[in-house]
């Protein structure tokens, strides 16, 4: 009988496009356990291609159809302003073999990917991030309704090598996810730059202030993953009164950080609606 955590094993997914989140996803991918021949991947540009055949053993193609036409599962993996006309070339295949399509373009609907694609297909859209490279990433994914059971668990499986997964019921809100996921580790990236600037602009010597930021931001993480205390009351116990991180929180508020955070995660995901419509 089959336990109800087992994974359901992962039929051939062809990636279409090879670029940086594609390789994070098959390198996931091969180290949760699937195989490097049930991995297709198209990409055009020949130094991604020999790249993904040399570090994964996969099998690479130069265009979309090749790679797709003897996969079940197929990862679009291209850019949202490409992702029109790669659908419309995959379209005949898309209606022969009707696969499970898989999308992680930021903005585009799943409206939009079925009809491109010829109408009736079977589509999860996706948000992961790069984080998904160590395996550590977290994914929002929204199924339509041709998805059945046995998609949604292949797509769920297919992610969770990436990392922690999170399904929306309402797909307007996948540009939410993007603007705080999916471009999140952005932000985390940004903050370190200016940690570290400031640290050095404060003294210290540049390899100490990089080790100081890193292992800040990495313990403060795995102090906000370690349980459910929130964020909120984490930060009170660092801050204690009328001591140093006081101070530097009272300066934060008072420029407005808050603000500023929630201003560009709605400034993302307004984005990720303009991609969706100007590449209709
Ligand atoms: N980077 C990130 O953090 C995240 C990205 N995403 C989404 O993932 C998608 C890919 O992003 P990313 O990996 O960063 O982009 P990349 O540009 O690194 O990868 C896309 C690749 O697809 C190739 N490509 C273009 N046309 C075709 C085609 N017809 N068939 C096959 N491959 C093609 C591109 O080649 P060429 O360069 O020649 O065009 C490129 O190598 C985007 O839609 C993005 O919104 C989602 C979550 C996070
Ligand atoms: O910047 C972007 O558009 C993509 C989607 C989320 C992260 N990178």
């Amino acid at each position: 009988m089959k336990s109800p955590d087992a994974k359901p094993s992962l039929p051939t997914i062809a990636f279409i496009g090879g670029g940086n989140m594609a390789r994070s996803l098959i390198g996931g991918l091969l180290q949760a356990g699937a195989t490097a021949n049930q991995v297709h991947v198209a990409e055009p540009v020949a130094e991604l291609r020999d790249a993904l055949a040399r570090d994964f053993n996969v099998h690479v193609f130069s265009d979309a159809a090749s790679a797709a036409t003897h996969a079940e599962v197929w990862v679009l993996a291209v850019k949202p302003q490409v992702l029109r006309e790669v659908c419309t070339v995959l379209a005949p295949v898309a209606q022969a073999n009707q696969p499970l399509v898989v999308s992680i373009a930021a903005g585009i609907t799943g409206a939009q990917i079925g009809r491109w694609l010829g109408g009736g297909i079977a589509v999860v859209r996706c948000m992961p991030n790069t984080p998904a490279l160590l395996g550590a990433g977290v994914t929002g994914l929204h199924a339509n309704s041709t998805v059945n059971a046995e998609q949604r668990d292949i797509a769920q499986t297919l992610l969770t090598s990436a990392g922690k997964t999170v399904w929306v019921d309402d797909e307007s809100l996948m540009d939410a996810v993007t603007g705080v996921s999916g471009s999140g580790p952005a932000y985390v990236f940004l903050l370190a730059e200016a940690l570290q600037a400031a640290g050095e602009a404060e003294g210290l010597p540049a390899d100490a202030a990089r080790t100081l930021t890193i292992e800040t931001l990495l313990g403060a993480s795995r102090m906000l993953a370690a349980d459910d205390t929130p964020a909120a009351e984490l930060r009170r116990r660092v801050t204690s009164p009328n001591g140093t991180t006081q101070a530097a929180i009272e300066s934060f508020e008072a420029d407005g950080f808050r603000e500023v955070v929630a201003r560009a995660v709605h400034a993302a995901r307004i984005r990720g609606a303009e991609l969706a419509a100007a590449n209709d």
